[in-house]
């Protein structure tokens, strides 16, 4: 039995061992199926990072290209960096081209759509301070910004360039003639208590217009300013040259007066050719029957045979009539304090006479003076008109403020003139107005508007009518609704040089109560001249 157990066991232990063998060997295999599920793992988190790296290769590969691409070629590289590199990229490219391409646009570029405002602000400190320097020439330069502007920008290849310089440009239409660009900031600000001060909505708004334009660098086109333009003719010699003119000019009443005059008893039809001699001239009805009265009376006429005492008691009467002892003088010509600022005139008339004319001539009278002169073109309803003295400003270096628009406010022209010739130091400012006829009273009330905008920088010392003197008595109707509207200072009598009715110095003298200061004897630039009550007579009296 024992050993029957012993055998047992042994018979057992030995199956164990085999058993436990054959375990062994299939046991080995599950483990390096386990191996499998490790790489499985790194399958999962392989996926996540294979996109990676392919995207990164791409955006280098990209950006290589990108590279390689703005080395070769600055416009792919805009391409390249737009697509690529996105929004650094984008505006970068823009603004660095334009800053690369010149250097001083390029700022200019970059600004120009938000700093627009900005450098219009900034502009104004440049140019007041220019102006502290200045003459009218430079002025004149700084007046002509858009013009500048638009040449450097005209070569301007790029894209980014035609557009800042595109604001600039139109910009500088607006304010444009006007060097007081710079004021455009202050004349807004200003606008509105013109508005407070003048109840009529009208001065206030336009003054801001005008300021706007400013540009009046604008306004200017004093580039030509002073060219080599022949030396105005000094005012005192002027008036004999055109005195020798006037002599022979149709003007003959004086000579016809002074035969009948030395005729042996006149009778009462010689007297009555002395009236209509006088009426012929325009010496107007009410002063041709004083002065015929007044030959009737004077004894020495009438018994005197002499000529030469007739023609010297003549001539005495007629500069009784004309005025010997009227001051005559601008008040711009006359002593004033150093700091007494442009004085200021402005010319006014109905279409024709010669307004423009004799702004640019007065403005040589004034240049032949050494005086510092800026002239205003608030003709703004004939086109030409501006362009015309404009024309004169550059025959002698005088800068004009001027609009490019047609029909824009002549106040508003008028108040960047007078902010303009204030900042300059002028001594005179000439304000040129559009030709009206007196019974149309907006356009009436238009000058009183000019007046008063005027007045909010400078007061006006001076309002000079020009009158036609070939327009005879029809002038005098003018006259009269001009002085009423505008107040009249003195009157430019033109064309005199082409009447044979001179005597409407005395009747349109006599009509206003105010002086004959200046007369136009022919279209020269030098045809103009203080007038001179002794050599008109002795003109006329040839
Ligand atoms: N003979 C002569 N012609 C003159 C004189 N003054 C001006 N003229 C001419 O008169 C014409 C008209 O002159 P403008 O200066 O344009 O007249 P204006 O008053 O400004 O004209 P509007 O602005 O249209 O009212 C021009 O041909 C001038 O040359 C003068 O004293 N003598």
């Amino acid at each position: 039995m024992t050993l029957w157990i012993i055998l047992g066991v042994v018979a057992v232990v030995v199956i164990a061992a085999i058993v436990a063998v054959v375990v062994k060997k299939k046991s080995g295999t599950p483990t390096e199926v386990a191996a499998p599920a490790v790489p499985a793992a790194k399958v999962e988190s392989e996926p996540t990072e294979e996109p990676e790296t392919a995207a990164t290769a791409e955006k280098t590969a990209a950006d290589k290209s990108a590279a390689e691409a703005r080395e070769e070629s600055p416009v792919e590289e805009a391409k390249e960096s737009k697509t690529a590199v996105e929004p650094e990229s984008k505006t970068e490219p823009e603004s660095q081209p334009v800053k690369v391409a010149q250097p001083t646009e390029p700022e200019a570029a970059a600004e120009t759509k938000g700093e627009t405002e900005a450098k219009a602000e900034s502009k104004p400190e440049a140019e007041s301070a220019e102006e502290s320097e200045a003459s009218a020439a430079k002025t004149a330069a700084e007046e002509t910004p858009a013009e500048a502007a638009e040449p450097e920008s005209a070569p301007a290849p790029s894209e980014p360039k035609a557009e800042t310089t595109e604001p600039e440009a139109s910009k500088g239409s607006e304010s444009a003639k006007q060097p007081a660009t710079g004021e455009k900031p202050e004349a807004e600000t200003e606008a509105p208590e013109e508005k407070q001060a003048e109840p009529e909505a009208q001065a206030a708004p336009e003054p801001a217009q005008a300021s706007e334009p400013e540009p009046a660098a604008q306004t200017p086109a004093p580039e030509p300013a002073k060219p080599a333009a022949p030396k105005p003719e000094p005012a005192a010699s002027r008036f004999e040259r055109l005195k020798a003119r006037l002599a022979k000019s149709a003007n003959p009443f004086g000579k016809a007066l002074f035969s009948i005059l030395t005729q042996d008893n006149l009778s009462e039809a010689d007297w009555e050719d002395v009236e209509d001699t006088l009426l012929l001239a325009d010496v107007g009805a009410e002063a041709s029957e004083q002065l015929v009265e007044d030959l009737r009376k004077d004894a020495r006429i009438t018994g005197e045979k002499n000529p030469e005492a007739v023609r010297a008691m003549l001539r005495e009467k007629l500069l009784d009539l004309v005025g010997r002892d009227m001051d005559r003088s601008l008040v711009a010509s006359r002593p004033r304090p150093a700091d007494a600022g442009p004085s200021v005139i402005i010319m006014v008339g109905v279409n024709g006479t010669g307004k423009t004319t004799t702004a640019g001539k007065l403005a040589r009278l004034f240049v032949a003076e050494d005086k510092k002169v800026v002239m205003g073109a608030a003709d703004t309803f004939r086109a030409a008109a501006a362009d015309q003295l404009e024309t004169w400003g550059s025959r002698v270096g005088v800068p004009v403020v001027r609009s490019d628009k047609d029909g824009a406010d002549p106040a508003s022209v008028a108040f960047e003139a007078a902010k303009v010739a204030k900042e300059q130091n002028a001594d005179v400012l000439i304000i040129d107005t559009a030709g009206r006829l007196q019974n149309k009273s907006n356009l009436m009330d238009e000058l009183g508007k000019i007046r008063r905008v005027t007045e909010k920088t400078l007061p006006v010392e001076e309002v000079l009518l020009v009158l036609d003197a070939t327009t005879g008595q029809n002038g005098m109707t003018q006259a009269k609704v001009f002085a009423e509207v505008i107040g009249i200072t003195g009157i430019v009598l033109t064309k005199l040089d082409g009447s044979a009715k001179g005597g409407i110095v005395i009747s349109v003298q006599k009509a206003l109560g105010v002086p004959v200061k200046l007369v136009g004897l022919g279209e020269g630039p030098d045809d103009l001249a203080p007038f001179d009550p002794e050599g008109f007579v002795d003109g006329i009296l040839g």
